[in-house]
């Protein structure tokens, strides 16, 4: 066969445009997970701490959210959401954590092997719950109550079943989204 180049190659390589490159500037896979975690945190009704997070398989496939409320059909508005010393006014009372919701909405779907996205480091409880589903990775925003005990509880029990957790450095500082735009 030979190497010649015929006029209709040169047409092809002609018609290439710009348009069919790769756009450089495209959300990062580990980006993409922790914002969707973020926008999650939108919804949380907490006037202190919004808490988001995202399930994700091992073939990049988001199998579940959640964030910080009230258990279904518990009203916000008549439930409390101050923290009170009187422990029927204290939110800790009623509030599902983010990554429990985002365990409890996974639709059934095995999560063995699964990271989790967290916009802040789980506590004890969560720690449980991850642990017993198989989640094998976390990766969190913020770590503002490490220092607390329920916090340094979760740590051992992560630590000791050797779930990796690693506090996420997003690659960028924000990402706008603009109802507008499209
Ligand atoms: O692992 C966690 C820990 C806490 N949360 C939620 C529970 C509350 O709604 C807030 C914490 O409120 P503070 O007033 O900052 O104490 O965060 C969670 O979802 N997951």
């Amino acid at each position: 066969m030979s190497e010649e180049v015929t006029a209709q190659d040169h047409n092809t390589v002609q018609q290439e445009s710009p348009v069919s490159h790769k756009r450089k500037d495209y959300l990062p896979w580990d980006d993409y997970f922790m914002a969707t975690a973020l926008l999650s945190a939108e919804r949380s009704k907490d006037p202190v701490t919004q808490v988001g997070a995202c399930i994700v398989d091992s073939q990049n496939r988001i199998v579940s959210i959640g964030y910080n409320g009230f258990p279904r059909n518990c009203s916000d508005d008549e439930f409390p959401w101050t923290k009170s010393k009187v422990f029927l006014e204290d939110k800790k009372m009623y509030v599902v954590h983010a990554e429990a919701n985002a365990i409890l909405n996974n639709n059934g779907l095995n999560l063995t092997g699964t990271r989790l996205y967290t916009t802040l480091f789980p506590c004890n409880e969560c720690a449980k719950l991850i642990i017993q589903v198989g989640i094998s990775h976390i990766l969190y925003l913020s770590d503002k109550y490490g220092a607390k005990p329920k916090y340094q509880a979760s740590r051992r029990m992560l630590d000791a079943v050797g779930v990796t957790c690693t506090q996420y450095r997003p690659q960028r500082n924000n990402i706008v989204i603009d109802f507008k735009k499209i």
